[in-house]
């Protein structure tokens, strides 16, 4: 199967109101103002190049294997060095009546097309010029200008070059060094979204009907970029253009009900985006026949029905530190590939929600301090879960790779955040702490995180214990460092900090785990001293015999900052 290719700029006149200008500036002098009319667009009045055909040859050398970049279905990309290296471009070397480099990874479905008596389609360098002379955004992988050889019936597109490569090889290229963490994917996804967002909400629409991690770009910035515009179509549902074009995509992310162009809407992209956050957080193939089922959706939607959010994780990533994150990225994601396209949400609504997520994927930096000091973490488990936390600041793979360096992030702003997202469970779990290459499991109350004087602070908020004895919002310190104790010295370390001078014993409220979900009943510490290593915490209570983790002794060093901080404030309530 084919694209149809016809003569575009007859095709842009007669059907695409939208378009006339644009085959009228291609007679006119080199550098175009091309005017968008998209209100999410940047730089109203871009220049788009016509660049003489030379140019580009000169600049990509001959488009030599040295500056060949890649092959897609419409042709090679390479790099050009123009303007004397002051300008890096991709250029994109097309046939304009080509159907014999479409590759059968991409659908178009002609049968279904009454397309045969419209005479309107365009190439899809044609076409990507066409639609990417109109919308221009960070998000997206621009374009600077095109150049054609009627000739040997060349068309090139010179777009911005994206030095990172493609979202693609960074999710699945085994020779890239390290899967991107939580961060990296979600800022990817709100990223892309917002890349789709922006093509729907232009006036008239775009739907790029191309949406895969292929065609996600990252650029120098390590952003990611939606491009590849050979497919997109311009205008709205009703346009003659629209409604004559055939189906098409990519096998794998095309929505299974865009079956005849009538079908079309913005729905198909948000049904492909599904596939690609399923993609992002799985790091599976959109279509992996080493699965059954081999089609991501159908692996997928079950397990995440069955809130089995850690079953779809990248295994080389494991879960979020933040289940919160996996969740709803998970619960989105089921959302967008939803068969019926009506109940699949709006690109809108979408961004808005991969925001929130965001900000729930950084770990506090409690966990980061932990995580240097516990030391090396059994890669691809989980460090940590824990159901209530928010910070503003952005950490990579915090439940990845124990020696990756993470400063210290105190002094961030945070919210305050309680566990009110889970029901009034109170707990959470998997505080996977390694001692003696043991990796042991305790149950915690959940903390929760408030901001005092540009200081994080976990308090112990199990509502039913805790009760009018602790004042929740006040600070209690700032935890640099948590020991593991070793069978000589301190048993396993728990933590709770409390505000006092040395050597002045402190009473701490009696904090029970729920039994529904720990492994025993922790009681809480009942003395807080401080001695020449820090301030102890001695707890009653048993060695827990289904983790086997000593809780009954645990020891807080701080340093000197956090000790001097912890000293200045005023002591907690209890
Ligand atoms: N602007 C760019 N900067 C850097 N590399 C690019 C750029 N555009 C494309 N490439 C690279 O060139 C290759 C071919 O890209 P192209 O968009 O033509 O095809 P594709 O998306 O891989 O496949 P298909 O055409 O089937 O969608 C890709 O591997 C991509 O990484």
């Amino acid at each position: 199967m084919g694209y149809f290719s016809c003569n575009a700029e007859s095709a842009i006149a007669t059907c695409d109101p939208h378009n006339w200008d644009l085959s009228k500036n291609r007679r006119k002098p080199k550098t175009q103002k091309y005017k968008t009319n998209n209100n999410n667009n940047h730089n109203n009045n871009r220049k788009i190049r016509e660049f003489y055909y030379n140019e580009l040859v000169a600049a990509t050398n001959g488009f030599s294997a040295e500056f060949f970049l890649g092959k897609g279905s419409h042709g090679s990309v390479y790099k050009a060095v123009l303007d004397d290296g002051k300008l890096i471009a991709a250029v994109k070397k097309t046939k304009l009546h080509n159907s014999s480099t479409t590759t059968n990874r991409r659908f178009q479905n002609q049968q279904s097309s009454n397309c045969t008596n419209c005479n309107n389609c365009t190439s899809p360098a044609e076409n990507e010029i066409e639609i990417l002379s109109r919308v221009h955004h960070p998000r997206l992988v621009n374009l600077l200008g095109f150049s054609s050889d009627s000739l040997n019936d060349n068309k090139l597109i010179v777009v911005e070059y994206m030095p990172n490569g493609s979202l693609y090889e960074i999710l699945h290229s085994s020779s890239t060094s390290r899967p991107p963490g939580w961060t990296r994917r979600v800022r990817f996804a709100v990223q892309i979204a917002k890349a789709v967002q922006v093509l729907h909400s232009a006036n008239p629409p775009v739907i790029h009907r191309d949406i895969k991690s292929s065609n996600v770009l990252i650029d120098e910035k390590g952003n990611a970029r939606l491009g590849d515009f050979g497919l997109a179509l311009r205008g709205h549902v009703e346009d003659v253009r629209v409604k004559c074009t055939p189906p098409a995509g990519t096998l794998g992310y095309l929505d299974p009900n865009y079956l005849a162009p009538s079908d079309l809407s913005s729905k198909s992209d948000v049904f492909s985006f599904g596939i690609l956050l399923l993609e992002i957080i799985s790091g599976r193939h959109a279509i992996d026949v080493n699965y059954s089922p081999p089609s991501v959706v159908d692996w997928a939607v079950p397990l995440i029905k069955r809130g089995d959010f850690a079953g779809i994780c990248d295994v080389r990533v494991g879960s979020p530190p933040n289940p919160v994150v996996i969740k709803n990225m998970a619960v989105l994601a089921a959302r967008c590939v939803r068969s019926t396209a009506e109940k699949r949400p709006a690109m809108s609504e979408v961004v808005e929600c991969l925001k929130l997520v965001a900000k729930k994927a950084h770990a506090p930096p409690i966990w980061n301090n932990l995580k240097r000091r516990v030391g090396r973490v059994e890669e691809s488990r989980p460090l940590m879960k824990w159901e209530a936390y928010d910070r503003s600041e952005e950490v990579d793979n915090v439940n990845v790779n124990a020696n990756t360096k993470l400063g210290s992030r105190r002094n961030r702003k945070v919210s305050s955040v309680s566990s009110a997202e889970y029901g009034n469970e109170g707990i959470y779990e998997g505080i996977l702490l390694r001692r003696r290459n043991v990796t042991k499991s305790v149950h915690m109350p959940s903390l929760q995180w408030t901001q005092y004087a540009g200081v994080l602070d976990p308090i112990f908020t199990t509502n039913e214990t805790i009760g009018d004895r602790m004042v929740r919002s006040r600070s209690v310190g700032h935890f640099s460092e948590i020991k593991v104790g070793s069978d000589s010295n301190v048993g396993a370390t728990r933590s709770l900090l409390a505000r006092r001078k040395p050597g002045v014993a402190v009473k701490m409220p009696t904090v029970r785990l729920s039994k529904s979900r720990s492994m025993g009943v922790l009681h809480s510490p009942r003395l807080v001293h401080y001695n020449n290593k820090g301030y102890v915490v001695e707890f009653e209570g048993k060695s827990n015999s289904t983790t086997g983790f000593d809780t009954s002794k645990m020891v807080i060093s701080l340093d000197e900052k956090s000790e001097k901080e912890m000293l200045e404030r005023p002591l907690v309530s209890i």
